[in-house]
């Protein structure tokens, strides 16, 4: 589904931070990304955004090079793809019920369609008693709970999550997991980048390991 090879990432004049990049992120498929921090996890997540473009080397997203689609091409791929970036990048003047509801509105989908399976999600995520409240009163574990609800309400070809179980205890952690994990069941290709290792302990999941700019997989 994306495809990396020979990717090579720099920022301005600085050092290579990400070298030689060759891997795949198969349709369906579960996925760890790791690495100590400042190994680049959050570039290469933001690449395979296309949200950063690489330095060298090729990247092939749904069959298509990036480096050849056009600021019109992007819009439809990345509507493909559930982010949830580590400052959760929620609209202030919206309520969770909003924010969360936002794609699919953007899609034109109308309101009496999704209007349960919005409020059904973000019950899931345990911010029932928060549907009407905006981000400014949410706790930073609220705020990135009520992100990665956003990111999956419309069912994502890809999730891409940095350090989603950053802010919250370990139950609910256990809990999200549960959720990427059934969102995987029913068709999503999962990445999600963490340190925690007690939360990639609790599942069987391929690895991919930054150190030093370089990519080691482990299956
Ligand atoms: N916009 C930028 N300009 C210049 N250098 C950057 C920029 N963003 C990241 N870097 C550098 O690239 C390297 C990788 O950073 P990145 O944030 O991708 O790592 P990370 O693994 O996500 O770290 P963390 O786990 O601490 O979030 C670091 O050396 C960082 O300083």
């Amino acid at each position: 589904m994306i495809r990396f090879e020979n990717v090579g990432l720099r920022y301005d004049m600085g050092p290579e931070v990400l070298r030689d990049l060759t891997f795949e992120i198969g349709r369906q498929s579960f996925q760890f990304l790791t690495g100590p921090s400042g190994a680049g996890k959050t570039s290469l997540l933001r690449m395979l955004f296309l949200a950063l473009r690489p330095t060298r080397g090729l990247v092939t997203i749904m069959g298509r090079d990036a480096s050849t689609l056009t600021r019109e091409d992007l819009p439809p791929i990345r509507r493909r793809i559930g982010v949830v970036f580590q400052d959760f990048r929620l609209l202030d003047h919206m309520t969770t019920y909003e924010n969360v509801a936002l794609p699919l509105r953007v899609r034109g989908r109308a309101e009496d369609s999704y209007r349960q399976d919005v409020v059904d999600l973000i019950r899931w995520v345990g911010l029932g008693e928060r549907l009407n409240a905006p981000p400014a009163v949410l706790s930073g574990g609220e705020k990135q709970r009520a992100a990665i609800a956003r990111a999956l309400i419309d069912q994502p070809d890809i999730l891409l999550a940095d350090e989603p179980t950053g802010n919250v205890d370990p139950p609910l952690a256990r809990r999200l997991l549960r959720l990427f994990m059934e969102l995987n069941r029913t068709g999503t290709a999962v990445v999600i980048a963490t340190h925690d290792l007690g939360l990639m302990e609790q599942v069987e999941a391929r690895r991919l390991v930054l150190s030093e700019g370089r990519l080691e997989i482990y299956d």
